[in-house]
């Protein structure tokens, strides 16, 4: 359903992960509509504009951005190219929904985070929808409600069947672990103090050079361990999975029931899904509409955020940053990040 007072939304990249953000909203969320769509590929722009009523192509994403006829701003672009969109969304004063990672540096996201301080408006927040997944609520909601005692460890196990052609080893640490930082920084309500990354035997089934699976291993502030087996190449299927174990019990998401062995889609016991869009399907979903609800009423309070911001988007990539420096070396690698106190309105 749309009407006039629908908020208008560009998406720039309509890729695997926009195109779908572009029918999620417009077929599956309300209070808003896509008017504008940018794509490097202007053909491909021009494919995803022919599926929605009243959208048109825009060839440059910073004209995009500031196009009259856009409220708000999807980027699903690829991670090199959100700094310069971000800050354009930043000049033009419009809200942000940028799919992780928010840049693929510390010092870049460092500086989103002062310039959107210096504006004094919540206007970027970050595509971590594990947030919005009702299995990771349900884990956040164990651990907040006492039932699995002090958290001590978290085992977390992010397999793809495939990535693209462009992803690199160190990729693998700032587009897919990202997550699991993020997911430990959601569920334990702490930063990440240090990181290392170990390199088994790699997939010699993956037709790629890429270093995978990686082990990356957290600590964190209070000295909580977290380990991530990222294996990228699987070939099978879309899976992740999360284990906290506290003092006084454990609890575990993504384990299909019933499901001991796991080959590829539907083989044994329950169903694994194929890919994120599957898996995470509800949880975009909700993230999406939430962040349409918290734009809509922005005006009114300043913050157009519903979920992580910027400030959790430069977390992230602090410590991605040492993971990739830990994949270098085999070494446990500070994270490196400024006191949030010290830039005051992040
Ligand atoms: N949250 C999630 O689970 C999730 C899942 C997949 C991808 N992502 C993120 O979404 C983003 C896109 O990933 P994807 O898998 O859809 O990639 P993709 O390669 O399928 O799509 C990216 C699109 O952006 C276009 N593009 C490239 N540079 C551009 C530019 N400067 N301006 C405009 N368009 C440009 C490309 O032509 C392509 O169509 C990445 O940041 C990725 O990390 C998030
Ligand atoms: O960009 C994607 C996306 O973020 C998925 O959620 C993740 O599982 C993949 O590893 C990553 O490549």
């Amino acid at each position: 359903m749309s009407d006039n007072t629908d908020l208008r939304i560009a998406v720039l990249g309509v890729g695997m992960m926009g195109a779908d953000h572009v029918a999620r909203i417009t077929d599956r969320i309300s209070g808003a509509r896509v008017t504008v769509i940018n794509d490097y590929l202007t053909e491909k722009a021009e494919q995803v504009a022919a599926t929605v009523p009243g959208a048109r192509v825009v060839a440059d994403p910073l004209e995009a951005i500031a196009a009259d006829d856009v409220d708000a701003v999807v980027l699903a672009t690829p991670g090199p190219t959100h700094e310069k969109q971000l800050l354009a969304c930043l000049e033009a004063g419009k809200p942000v929904m940028c799919e992780k990672p928010l840049t693929t540096d510390a010092a870049t996201s460092l500086e989103i985070v002062k310039r959107e301080a210096e504006l004094g408006r919540k206007l970027i927040q970050v595509g971590f929808m594990r947030r919005f997944d009702a299995e990771y609520e349900q884990l956040k909601a164990a651990i907040v409600g006492g039932e699995l005692g002090q958290p001590l460890v978290m085992h977390c196990a992010h397999r793809n069947p495939a990535v693209p052609p462009y992803f690199d080893s160190a990729m693998i640490v700032k587009d897919s672990i990202v997550h699991e930082v993020d997911v430990t920084r959601f569920l334990f309500a702490e930063e990440i103090i240090s990181v290392q990354v170990i390199r088994p035997t790699a997939n010699s089934l993956s037709g790629t050079d890429l270093q995978d699976p990686q082990i990356a291993i957290f600590t964190t502030e209070t000295g909580r361990h977290v380990d991530v087996e990222a294996f990228v190449t699987t070939g099978l299927a879309y899976e992740v999975r999360t284990e906290v174990v506290g003092e006084l019990g454990s609890a575990m998401i993504g384990l299909d029931v019933g499901l001991v062995r796991k080959t590829r889609p539907g083989v044994w016991g329950g169903t694994i899904t194929p890919d994120f869009r599957v898996r995470f399907g509800a949880a975009y979903d909700a993230e999406i509409q939430r962040w349409v609800h918290a734009v809509r009423s922005g005006a009114e309070t300043g913050n157009y955020v519903d979920g992580p911001g910027a400030w959790d988007g430069y977390a992230a990539a602090a410590v991605c940053e040492a993971g990739v420096r830990s994949l270098e070396t085999g070494e446990r690698v500070t994270v490196d990040m400024v006191d949030r106190a010290s830039i005051p309105g992040a």
